[in-house]
Parts: structure tokens; C-alpha cells; sequence
């Protein structure tokens, strides 16, 4: 098969399967799954049948162009409308932009819990592999040296060493990335708390976030003049380029699942968790919490606060760690749903 229908079967797969290709990379490698042989299939019919359809077809074209663009109602322009053969970056121009977005409400995750308390779930296709490479190209010009915001400021540290980027909430598919999010968090944000602005974080061999929390120990005050307190209430970690080895997103504390490790442990008997979420290992060696290898489009959401108003306090168990990559590059996508907990002079 030529490069070029491989490339055409590729874009046909995510545009139409693209929650399915989530995991692989299409466009680089031509992976084959039942759903982009069946595109290349289709390709290869309709290239036998071109010469004989076309002269066919010709007399009726003219007539049929005008009646389908000036008579038929825009509704079922729609669907008479030819999807572009190439899906391409979505971010530039306004018919890009729409094609994002279609597909960006169009989205299909799936979830699994992997702890009730603290609450750990594991978003399959959070974003698809389109989104990922688009959320990317959205910020990759900004990353610099990551840091991490401290009471007293914003602070350089070893146990940091990726760089991070933030991302423009005005763009179309930032925008509606946040929604998919503030859709999946439900009642737990009102409408008027809103999220942090998105942050693009890279890795490169041996680069890592030693363990931390993303919550902070004392509510940070509103930049707005309005005194309010927050808190960043939950996490949304995005995996959106998984090119690397090891990089694995480890939370030591969150233990449910160690619960049977004699017995054979759940881990190893949920078939669908399988190459996605393991076990994690203490520097002894022994074994200890969970691990989330990177995987494109998936994500981990977790809690990050416990409690109510001035009393909420973030909960120690969901500390978390990015493990150093070994290989290749890691790209990640941070998003913080912010909660407010009162007012400073309260
Ligand atoms: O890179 C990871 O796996 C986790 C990153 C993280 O926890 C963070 O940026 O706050
Ligand atoms: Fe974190």
C-alpha cells in the first residue's frame, strides 16, 4: 500500500474511529486496526470504480451541484458535505476550529474507578490522538523550565525538572476541553468557580516531579480583588504524547488495590486495566500503590480536597509523582478545577 493511502486511511480513522486510535500514533506508523483496514478498503473501491462513475456521472453533476448547494435546505447540507480526506491541525483558521470543535463535543471517554477514597478514576479517550497533537501545538512555542507555585511564590526545584506551558483558554478547542471537564466534575463546581489556566508539562529522558500534592496547605486568595479563597478542589492529569518508556504517573498512597495483593491482587485480574495501570514499587522494592503508564488521550482524575468552606483541607493520600521517562518524550496536560472556600477577612 502506497504511503500516501496509508496517510489517507489514517486521517479517515481518526476522523471518523478517532476515540478508537487514541492509543496509537496512525499517522506516523500506519498501525493497522480492523476499523482503518476497513478505510483503506473503502479507498481502493472507489478508485476502480473512478473512470466509469465519472463519465457517468457528469451530465448529472452540474445540475445536482446547483440543486444541493442552492435548493436544499442547510440542514441536509450537512450531510451531503464531503468530509476533507486529510484531518489536519485545528487550531489556525475558523473552518479548522470548527472541525475541532464538532469533534471535540462529539467526545466519547469512558471512566473506571480505581479508588472510592480517596476518589481516583481512570478516563479512557479523555482526549483523541487529534486533540492531544492539537492541544500541543497549542502551547509547545511556551514551554520553559516547569516550577512549582509555593506559598511564598513561584519556585525552581530539582524535584522538577520538566518544562511546562500554559495553554490560551481562548482558543476554541482549550475552551471546550475545559467544558469536557467541568461536564465530568458535575456538582462538584458551581458555574461561577472556575479552572486554572490549562498547563502543558514536557519530559525528556530522565526528567521527573518527585512526589507532591497539587493542592496547597493554606487556600490561596483570588487575584480579582474580591478576596475569595481556593483551592485547586481536584485534578485532571492528561496524557497527550506517551513516545517514551517508563513516566509512569505513581501515587503511593492510594492503596484499595493492595487490599488482595496476596490473593493475585485485582490488578492483575481486570483484563482491561492491563498495560495501562499497575502496580507501583517502593524503593525497597516492595510493592506499594498504583502507577499509570502514559497512554495518549487517557487521563487520571482524582480529589484533591476534603471537608467544606474554610475547613476543606487537601487529603495527603492522593500525593502523586511523574516517575522519570527513560526514553523518548512525555507530554502531559494539567487541568486544576479551582473551588472556592470562602473569603479572606471572613
Ligand atoms: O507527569 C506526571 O505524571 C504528573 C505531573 C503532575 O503531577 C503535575 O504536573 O502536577
Ligand atoms: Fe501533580
Amino acid at each position: 500500500m502506497s504511503s500516501m493511502h496509508c496517510r489517507q486511511a489514517a486521517s479517515l480513522h481518526r476522523q471518523y474511529v478517532h476515540q478508537e486510535s487514541a492509543t496509537t500514533d496512525p499517522g506516523n506508523s500506519c498501525k493497522f486496526s480492523p476499523a482503518n483496514e476497513y478505510a483503506i478498503a473503502n479507498l481502493h473501491s472507489q478508485k476502480s470504480m473512478m473512470p466509469k462513475a465519472l463519465l457517468l456521472a457528469l451530465p448529472l453533476a452540474i445540475p445536482v451541484a446547483l440543486f444541493s448547494t442552492q435548493i436544499l435546505p442547510s440542514l441536509f447540507q450537512t450531510y451531503l458535505s464531503q468530509q476533507p480526506l486529510v484531518a489536519e491541525p485545528t487550531i489556525a483558521t475558523p473552518e479548522k476550529e470548527e472541525w475541532s470543535l464538532e469533534a471535540c463535543e462529539a467526545h466519547k471517554y469512558t471512566s473506571e474507578i480505581v479508588s472510592l477514597d480517596p476518589l481516583v478514576i481512570y478516563i479512557n479517550n479523555f482526549t483523541s490522538f487529534q486533540e492531544a497533537e492539537d492541544l500541543i501545538k497549542a502551547g509547545e512555542e511556551d514551554f520553559e523550565s516547569s516550577f512549582i507555585s509555593a506559598a511564598t511564590g513561584l519556585k525552581y526545584v530539582t524535584g522538577r525538572t520538566s518544562q511546562s506551558a500554559p495553554l490560551d483558554t481562548d482558543l476554541p478547542l482549550v475552551d471546550c476541553i475545559l467544558h469536557r471537564a467541568r461536564t465530568f466534575v458535575g456538582s462538584m463546581l458551581q458555574p461561577y468557580e472556575p479552572f486554572s489556566i490549562p498547563q502543558l508539562v514536557r519530559y525528556f529522558p530522565s526528567q521527573k516531579y518527585d512526589l507532591h500534592t497539587d493542592f496547597w496547605p493554606q487556600h490561596q486568595v483570588m487575584n480579582d480583588g474580591s478576596g475569595r479563597l481556593f483551592n485547586r478542589v481536584a485534578s485532571f492529569f492528561v496524557f497527550l504524547r506517551d513516545n517514551c518508556t517508563n513516566g509512569e504517573t505513581y501515587f503511593p498512597s492510594v492503596s484499595v488495590l493492595d487490599d488482595d495483593a496476596d490473593a493475585g491482587g485485582r490488578l492483575s485480574s481486570l483484563d482491561s486495566w492491563a498495560g495501562k495501570i499497575s502496580r507501583g514499587v517502593r524503593k525497597d522494592g516492595k510493592a506499594q500503590g498504583v502507577k499509570f503508564k502514559p497512554i495518549t488521550g487517557n487521563a487520571i482524575f482524582w480529589v484533591n480536597m476534603k471537608g467544606e468552606g474554610k475547613d476543606a483541607v487537601g487529603d495527603r493520600r492522593v500525593v502523586h509523582a511523574g516517575l522519570p521517562v527513560g526514553e523518548g518524550e512525555k507530554i502531559g496536560m494539567n487541568l486544576w478545577p479551582r473551588k472556592f472556600y470562602g473569603r479572606e477577612d471572613d
